[in-house]
């Protein structure tokens, strides 16, 4: 299917996110484009898991889930977070449905490293027929990035920039749009408006891309790695045009880069 863009939603700026933002989306769907939105939600699973007493660490990125800590992010991402965006779609005229990926065998997923990780998981299987066919119907995808392994007996917590490129590469979309808390990937307070993914590797080195930005920027190469095209990180404050100039970080495998 041509014309998909998937979106991912930092959750640092969800509840921010601008009149701009949406009216952006609906001029991509005005414009032909379709839309699917995955979305994160760790500062609010971070305060519910302090309202609880529930101790949780993360590791290289990634947030060491117990069974404890599970409860708490699927209550949050596939709750709070997918009920939120969706209300804010719909007020801004954007007909949307919320689902996790567990919903129609929409994402199934493996253990990524159970001793060190617990419940975290890495996905192995993306239903791209699941989201051709909401999307047929004008319907937004917001999907909550949990998933279940293929036997149905577990279920994992993936992080949000892995899911959306995932999800990217599995529909084949036309690009892949990181949302975040900041307008792209800054180095001296400055943006990088383009970068190759050897690049980016060097900044990770160098102690320039850190934290957060570190999974997002991974996902971005992996997914240029899967075949996408195009891969941006883009601020929440940022109106999504429909495909001429957005502002931020374009990431580029290293042969377009030379062209
Ligand atoms: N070089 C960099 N450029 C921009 N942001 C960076 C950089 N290095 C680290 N960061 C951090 O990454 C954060 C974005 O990642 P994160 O907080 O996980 O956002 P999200 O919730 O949108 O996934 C920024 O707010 C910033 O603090
Ligand atoms: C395994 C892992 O770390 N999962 C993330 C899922 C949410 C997420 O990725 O949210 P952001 O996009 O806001 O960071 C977590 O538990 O925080």
């Amino acid at each position: 299917m041509d014309g998909i863009v998937v979106i991912k939603c930092g959750g640092s700026m969800i509840d921010s996110l601008s009149k701009d933002f949406y009216e952006g989306i609906r001029e991509m769907q005005n414009n032909g484009y379709k839309p699917i939105i995955v979305h994160g939600g760790g500062p609010a699973i971070n305060q519910l898991l302090e309202d609880l007493s529930i101790e949780s660490e993360f590791v290289n990125g990634l947030r060491k889930t117990t069974d404890d800590v599970m409860n708490v992010v699927e209550m949050v991402l596939s709750g709070t977070m997918t009920n939120k965006l969706v209300r804010q779609l719909q007020k801004h005229g954007i007909t949307s449905i919320g689902i996790t990926g567990s919903d129609g065998g929409l994402m199934y997923a493996k253990a990524k490293d159970i001793e060190k990780l617990g419940l975290v998981g890495e996905i192995t299987h993306v239903n791209q027929d699941l989201l051709f066919n909401l999307i047929s119907i004008g319907l937004v995808p917001v999907i909550s990035p949990i998933a279940m392994s293929s036997d149905s007996e577990d279920y994992y917590n993936i992080n949000a920039d892995t899911a959306a490129a995932a999800v990217a590469v599995a529909v084949k979309a036309e690009k892949l749009l990181f949302v975040t808390d900041v307008p792209g990937v800054l180095k001296d307070s400055k943006i990088i408006e383009q970068a190759t993914t050897i690049e980016i590797m060097s900044l990770i080195d160098d102690g320039t891309i850190s934290g957060g930005m570190i999974p997002k920027v991974m996902a971005a190469i992996h997914s240029l790695e899967g075949g996408m095209n195009e891969v941006m990180i883009v601020s929440g404050q940022t109106h999504l045009l429909d495909g001429s100039k957005i502002n931020g970080t374009t990431i580029q495998r290293e042969m377009e880069a030379v062209k």
